[in-house]
């Protein structure tokens, strides 16, 4: 009942409103029905109705706080009869206080008052806070508000965004099917294309291989159009020559006519030369066989630059085959007075003559061993005289000597043989006699063998030495080589043994044979070509043994040529190995050729009278008439 007449007594003010509330103790009334006028249910309500709009009120809908709910709280008017009933009623609870009992009735009501006063004020506590949590309700209902307005026109923004991008979306889903339809359009255009460019493709290869095709093609054809224009060269060539051998034909059935005439004219004439080079042969021979079969020429050399300050005795060439050597001797010496003495031999050679000038007379002994006829050419003196210079010469073809000119020679006069059907082998040897022991000097080997001249035949008439190196010769280039190589082997044996060269007999040996099928003859002879040891005396002990061989040699080979000069029965050949080896070139059958070599120093005089002497012995032999070697193929 308390609680409804509480109810009842609802200010007409709103509560939320603070500040516009009126003061509480001017109104009684008004402070009894706020302390005590709401029940629990309505305090829920009026809190549920503050918070609800929160929660559920939509967002759009603005609060309505005071309005609403001081329009929900029961008009002021009709409060009064609710109390009046209320007041009725606990008037018919309370104990009855007589109306005259104002003291009482006073007590009562300061009793009540008390108690409305501590409700109002247990009122105002709940109010205080209830309008503190109102505060904070509104509070953060506002900021839901404007959290709600924002999110409001995000919303709207955002819907305003997709209404944008729904009209992009669809144009752009227009846009889509367009370009789709424009794709597939373009795919069917690229199938199309890539048709294409793969037909295109095999055109290129068809065009690169037909371009091959074509190179080729042009290149035959330019390689043939080359070869059509050689040929129509080659054709108007051939026309050309065939006209010229039409014409040729014609000329040669004349040549052949001439040529057969001239065969015969040609066979006439090599019969006459044959005949003409016999005779010429035969001619020759005579001429020598007149000059003498044993022939010295004397050669006198010149000093040498370094030998300019030596005295020279007087040498006076009085004709193209005499000299005349004379020495003063001086008034201390123990000849005293004026030694004089001339001497004559088949030519002299006088220190201006040349290598030519000596082969020149030579050559006709080349010419004899080249006719068939044993030949021995040799070189005789003193040390230093000039013999190897005259035979085998210098460096150099003008200072070739007599061995490289020979050899030469027979070669040149080969060709002309052969013309006249003769074959000519050559071979050739080189050896060298040393205190009478033979050495090979085309064996480098140093064990030297033992070399014995022997007889070829029983006639005796050929000789060999057993052992000896013979080495065919098939050009002049082939026989200097050997001759150089002998050379080298007779410096080494010279290095060896101190002036062996000086005091040893070297011979060079060409055997020629000769064979003419059509004349069925055949001939072999020797040519001998000796540089003879230094002729004069030893002048110490140690080269006694070597002076002994040579002037025992050299004595023998005086013997002999004595002996061929009176005609012995008995020639003493086999008494040295020179002599013996030269036997065949020595003897009735075969041609001789000496050259004393002279120095003209006043030192040499006296083995230069030596030397002249021996020589004009020599030269003195000349009786004995040479046989041709040559013999008739069928006798072989
Ligand atoms: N007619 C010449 N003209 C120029 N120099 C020459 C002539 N004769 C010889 N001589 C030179 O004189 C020197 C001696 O000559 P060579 O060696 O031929 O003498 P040799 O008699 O053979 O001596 P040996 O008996 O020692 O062998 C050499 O240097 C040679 O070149």
């Amino acid at each position: 009942m308390k609680q409804f007449l509480k109810m009842s007594r609802i200010p007409k003010y709103p509560v939320a409103a603070k500040e516009n509330r009126p003061a509480i103790s001017n109104t009684r009334n008004v402070t009894r029905t706020i302390g005590s006028g709401l029940s629990e249910t309505d305090k829920k309500n009026l809190l549920l109705n503050h918070t609800k709009p929160m929660r559920n009120a939509p967002v759009a809908s603005a609060p309505a706080p005071r309005i609403k709910r001081s329009a929900t709280v029961p008009a002021p008017s009709v409060v009064p009869s609710k109390i009046t009933k209320v007041e009725k009623k606990s008037a018919a609870v309370a104990p009855k206080i007589a109306p005259y009992d104002y003291k009482a009735r006073f007590n009562d009501l300061l009793e009540k008052h008390k108690g409305i006063k501590s409700e109002l004020s247990e009122l105002r506590d709940k109010h205080v806070e209830v309008s503190d949590e109102y505060e904070r309700v509104k509070e953060t209902v506002e900021g839901s508000i404007a959290e709600r307005d924002m999110l409001k026109e995000k919303l709207l923004n955002t819907l305003k965004d997709l209404r944008q991008k729904s009209i992009e979306y669809e144009s752009l889903k227009i846009d889509h099917e367009i370009k789709k339809q424009e794709n597939e359009e373009l795919l069917g255009k690229a199938n199309l294309l890539e048709d294409i460019t793969n037909s295109l493709k095999l055109k290129s290869l068809e065009f690169d291989r037909l371009k091959i095709e074509f190179d080729e093609l042009s290149r035959r054809h330019k390689s043939l159009s080359e070869e059509a224009e050689a040929l129509r060269v080659l054709t108007d060539h051939l026309k050309k020559i065939s006209v010229e051998h039409d014409k040729l034909q014609l000329d040669y059935k004349d040549i052949v006519d001439v040529m057969t005439k001239t065969k015969t004219d040609t066979d006439a004439l090599q019969n006459i030369l044959a005949t003409m080079y016999t005779d010429q042969r035969v001619l020759r021979n005579t001429v020598q066989d007149l000059k003498g079969n044993i022939r010295v020429y004397c050669r006198v050399r010149p000093p040498l630059e370094t030998e300019a300050s030596k005295p020279l005795y007087n040498l006076n060439v009085l004709d193209a085959c005499s000299i005349e050597v004379e020495k003063i001797e001086l008034l201390n010496s123990v000849r005293k007075g004026k030694s004089q003495h001339s001497f004559s031999f088949d030519g002299i050679f006088t220190p201006h003559s040349t290598q030519e000038d000596v082969f020149a007379e030579v050559s006709q002994m080349v010419q004899s061993a080249l006719d068939g006829y044993n030949v021995c050419i040799f070189a005789y003196g003193q040390t230093g005289s000039g013999k190897t210079y005259t035979m085998e010469g210098g460096s150099g073809e003008e200072q070739y000597g007599i061995i490289p000119r020979a050899i030469n020679m027979i070669f040149t006069c080969m060709g002309d043989l052969k013309r006249m059907g003769w074959d000519l082998a050559i071979k050739a040897s080189f050896l060298e006699i040393y205190n009478e022991v033979i050495y090979d000097l085309l064996n480098s080997c140093k064990d030297q063998v033992n070399h014995e001249i022997k007889m070829m035949n029983s006639k005796g008439t050929d000789l060999y030495v057993s052992n000896l190196k013979e080495e065919e010769v098939k050009s002049s280039h082939d026989f200097i080589r050997l001759l150089l190589f002998a050379q080298r082997n007779r410096q080494t044996a010279a290095t060896i043994n101190n002036e062996r060269s000086s005091r040893s007999h070297s011979v060079a040996q060409i055997k020629i044979t000769a064979i003419n099928e059509k004349r069925k003859e055949k001939f072999t002879s020797n040519l001998n070509l000796v540089d003879l040891a230094g002729s004069e005396s030893g002048k110490t002990t140690q080269r006694m043994d070597e002076t002994k061989h040579i002037n025992r040699s050299l004595s023998e080979l005086s013997k002999v040529i004595l002996s061929l000069q009176t005609n012995q029965s008995h020639i003493p050949y086999r008494n040295s190995k020179l002599t013996h080896l030269l036997m065949p070139s020595l003897g009735g059958n075969s041609k001789t050729l000496m050259l004393v070599n002279i120095n003209q120093f006043d030192e040499c005089f006296g083995e230069t009278l030596n030397s002249l002497r021996f020589a004009t012995k020599v030269n003195s032999c000349r009786s004995i008439k040479a046989k041709k070697n040559l013999t008739q193929l069928g006798d072989l």
